[in-house]
């Protein structure tokens, strides 16, 4: 019972969080500890400030009342000193503050996107894009409250607080005895009120996580939306997620807003409690007028840091919420250390073999199981099969974005999970069946391929995948932007652009997953020449439903719901009764069909 309620006040004040907040954050607070030493030093200056300025107060109270006029005249003079001394510590408090904190957000920033690259494709697929976009533009951005102000006034705060109970207690021991008292009372109202803030900072990113989800959806599904007349449907969803957002937001506001009453209370009441018990000690003569107002004073700065710790607690919890979010992709183990780079004259493979391949994306539905298959080198391998048996699956297989649950896929007897992902990858240039394009110029787009790449070679590519002659036929030829994933462009030029950057990869193994599908007869026949010429120096694999158009492979072979059914020559294969010939004659009976249909429409 003890020991439940102990652990739920313990994971209330999240010391798991703490903890990997200060494991991801603390070597880069460490990295920067000059800066952090720059505001410390800051920090020591600014507490002798402070016990100056209220010195002052006192002092010069005192002189009035005495009516010592060269006493004041110097000391206006100090305090005069101490202003501008003030505004210069205070200049280079801001500047450094920003600097370190911009420069940990910076710096987290490159390394949360490099460890998202290593990600392995199971666990990253699994991720929303708008989530992981949250994590720029919010998450990294809310870890100010643990390496910003906030880490300086944990020090600051039991500095302050001893420096200026200490100057009391010389002014009088039993209005400092009263101080005592209101430390706990605020510590206790700001540790309830952070955690209470927290909670709610928690939900709040979150529905940040699926507000940028959903836009991003909006977005790249726009044209989808307007032809199926879905922009009600869509907005309404948003309009659902932005507004239960603003009433998080508000209860949020609620509760900053009583914090500060509680607070606000606190120190008025001990304010008012210190001025009546000084005014009495004023009265029986036994401290002066200027000695109230320096205590007064020194009180106010007591007070509020600690009212301000529960500012200060809301916002380390809020930021250790953040950090928590980040975590959730940062504890995944990653692929490699380092990122994969291109490596000029991989090994030519010289047999590449699936031995027993059980594969499944989800454990519950198995896409193989126990597959062998051997791909001839320096041939075309064709794969050909119903959709969804499992085809471009193979693809992911080979180039190791995926790992088989059990079997191997061996290159030279070498399982391909002992190549490094440089290596494995140089291996492969692939056009896949969705082609995608990033937005820039089409020069931009085709030098991906690889590093180093001379014009009159990106031309050559170019030509050879017909694309060339529309190139320049833009205004600013292969200087042309194309928008935001190649939207200026027709599906049969943006796949004709993804031939081409492939064949400029220079790949031994090239893969073509439906490479020439959105290409008229006249275009296909063009890249096809092309690209045969190009097989000829190359192990080819090659997926296509139109089965016409991988006739002359050297190997078909035919999945079928994750099993190869059949292996053969298109001529070997129509000899036999099987699905090859099924899938054949229904294709060619559908052609003639929508030839006599065509002769009647015309
Ligand atoms: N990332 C993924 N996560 C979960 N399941 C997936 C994923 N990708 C594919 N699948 C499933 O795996 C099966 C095989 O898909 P695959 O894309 O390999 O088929 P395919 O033979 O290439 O089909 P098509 O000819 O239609 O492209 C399908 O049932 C598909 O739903």
């Amino acid at each position: 019972m003890i020991t439940d309620k102990l652990s739920s006040i313990l994971n209330e004040i999240n010391l798991k969080g703490i903890k990997r907040t200060f494991q991801l954050l603390g070597p880069y607070i460490l990295s920067n500890w000059k800066s952090y030493t720059g505001l410390i030093v800051i920090l020591f200056v600014d507490i002798f400030l402070t016990i100056g300025f209220a010195w002052f107060f006192g002092t010069i109270t005192d002189a009035a009342v005495s009516g010592e006029f060269n006493k004041i005249r110097s000391l206006l003079l100090v305090v005069l000193t101490l202003i501008v001394f003030g505004q210069i510590v205070t200049f280079f408090n801001t500047y450094l503050e920003s600097y370190v904190t911009s420069k940990i957000k910076r710096d987290l920033k490159d390394y949360v996107l490099k460890q998202i690259m290593l990600l392995p494709t199971n666990k990253l697929s699994k991720i929303r894009t708008g989530e992981l976009m949250t994590h720029f533009t919010n998450d990294i951005n809310c870890i100010d409250g643990v390496i910003g102000s906030n880490l300086i006034y944990l020090i600051q705060l039991p500095l302050i607080s001893i420096a200026v109970f200490v100057y009391m207690l010389q002014i009088n021991w039993q209005l400092s005895v009263l101080s005592l008292f209101i430390i706990p009372i605020a510590i206790v109202a700001g540790g309830i009120f952070g955690i209470l803030i927290r909670n709610n900072s928690r939900t709040i990113y979150n529905k940040i996580g699926d507000i940028n989800s959903q836009l991003n959806e909006t977005f790249q599904g726009i044209s989808i939306i307007r032809s199926f007349l879905v922009e009600r449907l869509f907005l309404g969803k948003f309009y659902e997620q932005n507004h239960s957002f603003f009433d998080l937001e508000m209860k949020n506001a609620k509760l900053r807003g009583t914090f500060y009453v509680v607070g606000g209370l606190i120190s008025s009441i001990t304010y008012i409690i210190s001025l009546c018990l000084g005014a009495f000690f004023v009265s029986n003569g036994q401290i002066t007028v200027g000695s109230l107002l320096t205590f007064v004073t020194l009180m106010q700065h007591l007070i509020s840091p600690l009212t301000g710790l529960a500012g200060l607690w809301g916002s380390f919890q809020s930021s250790a919420s953040a950090v928590e979010r980040i975590s959730d992709v940062l504890d995944i183990q990653p692929i490699d250390k380092e990122l994969p780079t291109y490596v000029n004259s991989v090994k030519v493979p010289k047999s590449i073999q699936f031995n027993n391949i059980s594969f499944a994306y989800e454990p519950e539905t198995r896409i193989f199981h126990s597959l062998n298959l051997t791909i001839q080198t320096g041939k075309v391998t064709a794969l050909v099969g119903p959709s969804g048996a499992g085809k471009t699956t193979l693809f992911h297989l080979l180039q190791g974005f995926y790992q088989p649950q059990s079997g191997q896929i061996l290159m030279d007897n070498t399982p391909i999970k002992q190549i490094s992902p440089s290596h494995l990858r140089s291996t492969f240039a692939h056009v896949a069946q969705d082609t995608f394009l990033f937005s820039g110029t089409i020069k931009d787009n085709l030098l991906l391929a690889r590093p180093n790449i001379s014009e009159l070679e990106m031309i050559n590519a170019s030509i050879a995948a017909n694309i060339h002659d529309f190139i320049m036929s833009l205004p600013d030829q292969y200087n042309t932007e194309i928008g935001e994933r190649g939207v200026r462009l027709s599906g049969g030029q943006k796949q004709r652009l993804s031939i081409a950057r492939a064949i400029l990869k220079d790949a031994p193994i090239l893969l073509l997953d439906e490479a020439t599908s959105a290409l008229d007869s006249e275009s296909e026949y063009k890249v096809k020449e092309a690209l045969e010429k190009l097989m000829k120096k190359k192990t080819t694999l090659v997926i296509a439903h139109r089965l016409s158009t991988i006739q002359h492979a050297d190997v078909i072979v035919v999945v079928d719901k994750g099993e190869i059914v059949q292996i053969g020559t298109h001529e070997e294969l129509m000899l036999q009764p099987g699905l090859y010939r099924r899938l054949t004659e229904s294709q060619s009976l559908a052609q003639e069909n929508y030839k006599e249909g065509s002769a009647i429409l015309i």
